[in-house]
């Protein structure tokens, strides 16, 4: 690495370390998601970020390390999986691209809007039907092809925080209402027990801002590998998904997000944001060829969001111009 690049790196990593420092007190304007009780013993001050270049170089701080399950970040890797397999198509019959407006597990649009399709992929009614239509003929082949397409994807195998699975297990009467609903209405592929197995073991899958960060980052390139230097995820599909971020994946607080941000991303109610820059022509910004990023910070808001987390987002394409309008 030359002198200027060395000096461009430290720089970077000590003005992210600055800025961890400084939105780390924000998460008192939050708490960890109580509803989930294995969630709420999570520490609300941590907040840790991981950025990830196409050369693989990684730029961390804070709580980066500190493992946490996906939650609903695990609803971009299920939808684009169910296209994979079935085609776009197919699983857009089952689920719009609409965004919403309401709380990311409310019921109220899918009696609203006859047949009661759900509106988007990136809220509960939508991953539920996303999870029934991967293949498989039992949740644990559904959760098998999942796993599989994960680590064909990451080359990381998924680790499930059983904890935290029978903590919501066992407070899922939301999710549970909305399955039969969705049941009912024949949106379903498989029966409700599975469906909601399928779907709250994959919101438990275990990662880092490392492992959200790599998958960003492979949603930056269309779904091109750059270390591998492989196709790993079809271009349509990535691009479906990325625009569902963008449009959906903060839920109600999307379009504030988009304003004041301005990067496709999804956020869980553990705490953690998955979020990319494309490649673009800003040769005085650091991330000119693109990056994914991985947040942490489990106090959150009103609508899900790690509040830490969405300030330090907006500070960072504030000050290094990276929102992609
Ligand atoms: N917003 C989220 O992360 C929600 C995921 C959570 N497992 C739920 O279904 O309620």
């Amino acid at each position: 690495m030359g002198g200027k690049a060395l000096i461009q790196q430290v720089l970077l990593v000590d003005e992210l370390e600055q800025w961890v420092e400084q939105y780390r007190s924000k998460a008192s304007e939050g708490k960890c998601a109580s509803y989930i009780p294995a969630l709420y013993r999570a520490d609300p001050n941590q907040l840790g970020i991981c950025i990830i270049e196409p050369t693989g170089k990684m730029h961390t701080a804070g709580d980066w390390e500190v493992p946490f399950t996906m939650q609903s970040i695990s609803k971009v890797i299920s939808f684009i999986a169910a296209c994979c397999y079935h085609g776009i198509p197919y699983v857009l019959d089952r689920v719009d691209v609409e965004p919403t407006g309401d709380a990311f597990n409310s019921i109220i649009r899918l009696e609203m809007h006859k047949p009661g399709k759900p509106f988007n992929p990136m809220i509960n009614a939508g991953a539920i039907t996303t999870s029934s239509l991967l293949p498989g003929q039992t949740p644990d082949h559904k959760l098998r092809y999942l796993y599989a397409f994960f680590s064909k994807i990451t080359g990381i195998t998924p680790m499930v925080n059983e904890e935290v699975f029978l903590s919501e297990w066992e407070n899922s009467h939301r999710n549970r209402a909305l399955a039969h609903y969705l049941k009912d209405t024949g949106y379903l592929a498989c029966e409700v027990e599975e469906a909601l197995e399928v779907y709250l073991t994959q919101c438990s899958i275990e990662v880092t801002t490392e492992q959200i960060a790599l998958i960003g980052l492979l949603l930056a390139l269309d779904g091109f590998h750059p270390l591998r230097n492989e196709q790993v995820l079809p271009k349509d599909v990535v691009r479906l998904a990325k625009a569902l971020m963008l449009t959906c994946g903060m839920y109600d607080a999307s379009g504030k997000f988009a304003a004041n941000v301005g990067l496709p991303a999804k956020s869980g109610v553990s705490g953690g944001i998955m979020t990319l820059v494309p490649a673009n022509r800003k040769t005085h910004s650091p991330f000119q060829y693109g990056c994914g990023i991985g947040i942490f910070g489990p106090s959150i808001d009103g609508c899900g969001n790690s509040v830490a987390g969405v300030s330090l987002l907006k500070h960072i394409a504030q000050e290094w111009d990276v929102t992609i309008f």
